[in-house]
């Protein structure tokens, strides 16, 4: 298949296409370049520099490299930045969807891999959350995931078009043989930022918040392996590319670690102290998102392989070590 990664000079879509290369399929690499880097993209992979809401040009690079399927994952994604600017979430996570939609539809690709997020279900019991759960973002972020998920459902039935919705709990790690990891600039993801003050990037850290209704008190997140979703995207294709249907699914592992869990897997990991102070609650974090994955182990036969957090730092510290002995400041 051509495929068509939109975002794929960002860490998600950057393992997408590694992943399409290995499986024999053709990427091509759509970016702004915004939070994505050129060098990031293997030697021999196209990169159209460009933005998803320039629909003459998405319709254009559809045309020319005869794409037989789109993977987007373009996107911002930051919770916290998404409460402080809703209408630059909107805009570029929903509206911009819509003009790559209609790019989708007019150029005739009927295979469409969607990046959405386990921030559409919001503040929802401890339990974990199936797919039919209801939707109730906290955030922008969420709610503009959410509106593109309704409307991507609404043009799949309407023009022919199929559709994998992959809702993602929280993605980290590295590819093992560190050929591609997270390089966002002034990372606000829990993993890296409890990593680079393990490596003496920050001085310390700030837990936000300990007052929840855990055990420990602070928030509960499932950590999945980059790898592993990533792997759930080709299966995804390849469904559709056998005339599978449309579905949502969750990408998870199914069980959850508190952010203080987290960071004391890091110090044992790195085998370095890692200072974190007491803060307050962040705007939009829900308590606990914990996956139910049955619908995505049952219909696409995803196995996950490197479910373990020790693992998951460990691919995170080694590329983040990487990228310092490299001298690349990211
Ligand atoms: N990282 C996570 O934990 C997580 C969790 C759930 C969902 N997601 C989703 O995964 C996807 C990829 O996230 P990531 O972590 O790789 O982030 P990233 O910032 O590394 O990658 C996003 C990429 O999209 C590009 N981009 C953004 N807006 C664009 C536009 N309008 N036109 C063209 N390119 C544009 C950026 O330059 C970047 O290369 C996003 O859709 C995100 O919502 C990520
Ligand atoms: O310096 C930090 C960074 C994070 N956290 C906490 O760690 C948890 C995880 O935070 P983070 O790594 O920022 O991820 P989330 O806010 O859970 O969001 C991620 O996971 C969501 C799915 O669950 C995705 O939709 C988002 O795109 C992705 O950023 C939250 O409780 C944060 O409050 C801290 O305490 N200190």
């Amino acid at each position: 298949m051509n495929v068509l990664v939109t975002g794929g000079a960002g860490y998600i879509g950057g393992h997408m296409v590694l992943a399409l290369r290995d499986a024999g399929h053709n990427p091509v690499v759509f970016d702004n370049l915004s939070t994505g880097f050129r060098w990031s993209v293997p030697e021999g992979v196209p990169l159209v520099v460009g933005d998803v809401g320039d629909h003459e040009l998405v319709l254009r690079t559809l045309q020319s490299h005869q794409i037989d399927a789109i993977a987007h994952f373009a996107a911002k994604l930051v919770v916290p930045e998404s409460v402080a600017d809703p209408l630059g979430y909107y805009l570029n996570n929903t509206v911009k969807s819509r003009t790559l939609m209609a790019a989708a539809v007019a150029a005739g690709v009927e295979k469409f891999v969607f990046s959405s997020t386990a921030a559409v279900y919001g503040n929802a019991s401890d339990k974990p959350l199936g797919e039919d759960a209801p939707l109730a973002p906290l955030s922008p972020y969420g709610s503009s995931k959410q509106l593109t998920e309704v409307m991507l459902r609404d043009v799949a039935a309407a023009h022919g078009m199929r559709y994998v919705t992959l809702r993602y709990f929280n993605v980290a790690g590295a590819d093992p043989a560190l050929r591609h990891g997270q390089c966002t600039e002034n990372a606000t993801h829990l993993i890296k930022v409890a990593i680079q003050t393990a490596l003496g990037l920050r001085p310390h850290m700030e837990i936000f918040g300990t007052d929840y209704p855990t055990p420990d008190g602070t928030c509960i997140r499932d950590y999945i392996h980059v790898t592993d979703l990533i792997a759930a995207h080709v299966l995804a294709l390849e469904h559709l590319d056998r005339g599978g249907e449309s579905m949502v699914v969750n990408c998870g592992y199914g069980h959850g670690y508190s952010v203080s869990e987290v960071i004391e897997t890091v110090r044992k990991v790195s085998g370095k102290p890692v200072e974190a102070r007491f803060g307050s609650r962040r705007p939009g974090d829900p308590v606990t998102i914990v996956a139910d994955s049955g619908r995505i182990r049952s219909r696409l036969g995803w196995e996950p392989r490197l479910d373990d957090l020790a693992t998951i730092v460990e691919h995170s510290l080694r590329w983040e070590s990487m990228l310092r002995e490299r001298n690349l400041k990211l």
